[in-house]
């Protein structure tokens, strides 16, 4: 299969490409009951002295041996790929030259569950990481925008971004510089470019809207993976 050509990107705009209908109705149908019945947990961060429920639940696939943690106390351990995620891993890689090992499932029960501003860059996924993100059910806001100063030089997570005001002072969204919203549909493909992480924070927030079920897999890389 040809390959896409790297996407020109100006410093301004997000290092992302958008591809709304990437997979046929039929296979993001069969591929959204396929997911429903992984294995989902929600799973709790450790923050300060509290203990907070993620707002939505979770899953990971990949090559043996890529654990990953994230916001330092969620522990995830992949299960072995199932044939239709090893699939799907394989069709993104060829359309985009990039390499995954793991995939990391978000279940969003509805308009309540949400993923706040962050970055992914844990460092077991090594430097400058592509993240490739398919969408399965409900459409739901993603937002993007760049870094704050404060959100380079911290390994800041969702939710001491979105508490921010609990230690910040003054109004922490006053100078955030302004965001680009995709609303991503069912079947739909995000890819995440290298740079994106470095750069830039995301966020599927809450909405009150009445919405469905939506399902969301990360592809991403990770250091201990098959070459
Ligand atoms: O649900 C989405 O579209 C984004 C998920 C995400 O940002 C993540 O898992 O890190
Ligand atoms: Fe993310």
């Amino acid at each position: 299969m040809r390959q896409l050509t790297l996407f020109k990107t100006s410093r301004d705009e997000p290092p992302v490409t958008y591809m709304a209908n990437f997979l046929s109705q039929q296979r993001a149908d069969a591929l959204l009951e396929h997911c429903l019945n992984l294995d989902w947990q929600q799973n709790q961060i450790k923050m300060l002295d509290k203990t907070l429920l993620v707002p939505r639940k979770e899953t990971i696939y990949g090559d043996p041996g890529c654990d990953y943690l994230y916001s330092g106390s969620v522990h995830l351990s992949p299960k072995p790929w199932t044939e239709e995620l090893q699939f799907l891993k394989e069709f993104i890689e060829s359309l985009t030259g990039y390499k995954f090992h793991i995939v990391i499932g978000n279940l969003y029960r509805d308009g309540q569950d949400s993923i706040g501003w962050h970055s992914d860059s844990e460092p077991s996924m090594g430097l400058n990481p592509a993240i490739a993100s398919v969408t399965l059910g409900a459409t739901r806001k993603f937002s993007i925008r760049q870094k704050v100063k404060s959100e380079y030089r911290t390994r800041k997570t969702e939710l001491h971004i979105e508490n921010s005001h609990m230690w910040n002072q003054g109004n922490p969204q006053r100078d955030r510089p302004e965001a680009t919203h995709y609303w991503l549909e069912h079947g739909s493909l995000l890819i995440m470019h290298p740079g994106c992480q470095e750069g830039w924070v995301h966020q599927v927030p809450k909405t009150k809207k009445p919405v469905g079920q939506r399902i969301n897999l990360t592809f991403r890389p990770h250091l201990k993976g098959e070459p």
